[in-house]
């Protein structure tokens, strides 16, 4: 299943993420091996799972090759993707889809990374923080287009801004994606029963989720709001 209708098919659609460490360097693991925590994403209904190997954050290439060996949801590559051999490499990990960070690549690469991309069969995860990232975005409507609630060129230190999120969303629904995702920053049930109610199609979550103390009670949480709303 593509990692698009995988996201856009599930009734809770959360993308859960492995990030081995915090913007502050601390771990998120804990005791756990990957095994288990994807053990318990799977047990708790991920349509989709990310992967952050970017080096700030503790990761690593095995850790994606060692996630897509131990699931068959479509999994998310978080790196700094600049080069067309990246997406290859990514693709012979088992990765179903690549971040491409809007605010971290020269205008001119995006057509060559997206294009690249779909051409490998992996779906473009692409990343940006303001309005005029997303207006000259080519083929949205072939991307997962996501806000960042934090900014990378930061180390996404300190609190994400949801209002972002809500502040870009028509000019997502403009762009043409058929899959707006909110990602970062976003730690309370709350916050996640917001965002899906404000029209967002995916949410990307790892801090959040990795912190808690119980998984499927934050998710509880979050399905009970969602149920409330509900005409
Ligand atoms: O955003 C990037 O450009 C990036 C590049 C390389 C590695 C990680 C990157 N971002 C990390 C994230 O975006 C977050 O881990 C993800 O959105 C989840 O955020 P949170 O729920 O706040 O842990």
């Amino acid at each position: 299943m593509t990692f698009v209708d995988a996201l856009t098919g599930a009734d809770r659609p959360v993308i859960m993420e492995l990030k081995r460490r915090d913007p502050n360097g601390e771990d998120l693991f804990g005791d756990r091996s990957i095994a288990e925590i994807v053990a318990e994403y799977e047990a708790a209904g991920a349509p989709c799972i990310s992967v952050v190997t970017g080096r700030w954050f503790g990761g690593t290439d095995s850790m994606l090759s060692e996630v897509a060996s131990l699931t068959d949801r479509p999994v998310l590559q978080k790196d700094f993707i600049t080069r067309r051999d990246q997406l290859l490499k990514a693709r012979d990990l088992g990765a179903s889809a690549v971040l491409l960070t809007a605010g971290l690549l020269p205008r001119s690469s995006m057509p060559t990374l997206i294009n690249g991309s779909l051409e490998l069969g992996l779906t473009p995860f692409v990343e940006v923080t303001d309005e005029a990232e997303i207006e000259v975005l080519p083929s949205a409507e072939h991307c997962v287009v996501a806000v960042n609630n934090k900014d990378i060129k930061n180390r996404e230190r300190g609190l994400g801004d949801l209002d972002r999120s809500v502040r870009l969303l028509p000019a997502l629904a403009a762009s043409g994606t058929r899959c707006p995702v909110s990602a970062s920053g976003i730690t309370k049930p709350q916050d996640a029963d917001r965002l899906l109610a404000e029209g967002y199609r995916g949410l990307l979550i790892g801090t959040g989720l990795l912190r808690t103390t119980s998984l499927t009670g934050w998710l509880a949480e979050l399905d009970t709001l969602r149920t409330l709303r509900a005409p």
